[in-house]
């Protein structure tokens, strides 16, 4: 099968997710320091643009409870689907599937109903320059859902929302997100950044 048919699927259980979840480095990496976890410290996080539920999966292995929400009908139904298959092989996988809450709804709806610690955004960006350098999975995931052009209303709703902090993940050279106040401070990571603003 050609690489560019293969279906897109959301899988826990093999491949790049299992790996992290073994080899990954714990709450050192930059995206749990980002988003609070430290010694002693899980915050209850809500993850607003679920996707591919990496970045949830990622947190929920580290013990931190995460309400992920996707707007999009078909990833929402990808996510189930690699949730309850990883759920079904038991042990440690459904420990961390069981921390994990997935609702599908529009993020800039759900977010004022729910009361969350932390929230991480990470929209789908604007395309890069060279397209052939971007990976199949993310060409995969822009067909089905596009740009997220409402990213700024979705961070604006998340800052009046959070309790504790608000967190967008961005490429790491891009400009910062136009009408939003300036963050509390950044983690910087080689092609990934997160911008961090703390409420008080
Ligand atoms: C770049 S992907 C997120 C990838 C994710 N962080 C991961 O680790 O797999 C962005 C996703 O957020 C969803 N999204 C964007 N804006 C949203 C909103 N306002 N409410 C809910 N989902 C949203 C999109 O449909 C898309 O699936």
């Amino acid at each position: 099968m050609k690489q560019k048919d293969r279906e897109l699927r959301v899988d826990f259980v093999g491949g790049a997710v299992a790996h992290r979840l073994r080899f990954g480095g714990g709450r050192g990496q930059a995206l749990a320091k980002a988003m609070g976890l430290r010694n002693g410290k899980t915050p209850m996080i809500v993850d607003a643009t679920a996707g591919l539920g990496r970045d949830s999966f990622l947190l929920a292995s580290l013990g931190a409870q995460v309400t992920l929400i996707e707007r999009s009908q078909k990833m929402h139904a990808l996510l189930a689907k690699g949730m309850a298959d990883a759920a079904q092989e038991g042990g440690e996988l459904r420990d961390i599937i069981e921390r994990m809450t997935l609702i599908q709804g529009d993020a800039k709806d759900v977010l004022p109903q729910l009361d969350a610690q932390a929230i991480l955004i990470d929209p789908m960006h604007p395309p890069r320059k060279s397209t052939a350098l971007v990976k199949l999975e993310l060409r995969q995931v822009r067909d089905i859902v596009g740009t997220d052009v409402d990213a700024a209303d979705l961070m604006r709703v998340a800052l009046e929302t959070a309790r504790s902090r608000v967190v967008l993940k961005w490429p790491a050279k891009a400009d910062p997100m136009i009408g939003i106040k300036p963050c509390s401070h950044q983690i910087l990571g080689k092609t990934t950044r997160y911008d961090v603003w703390m409420i008080d």
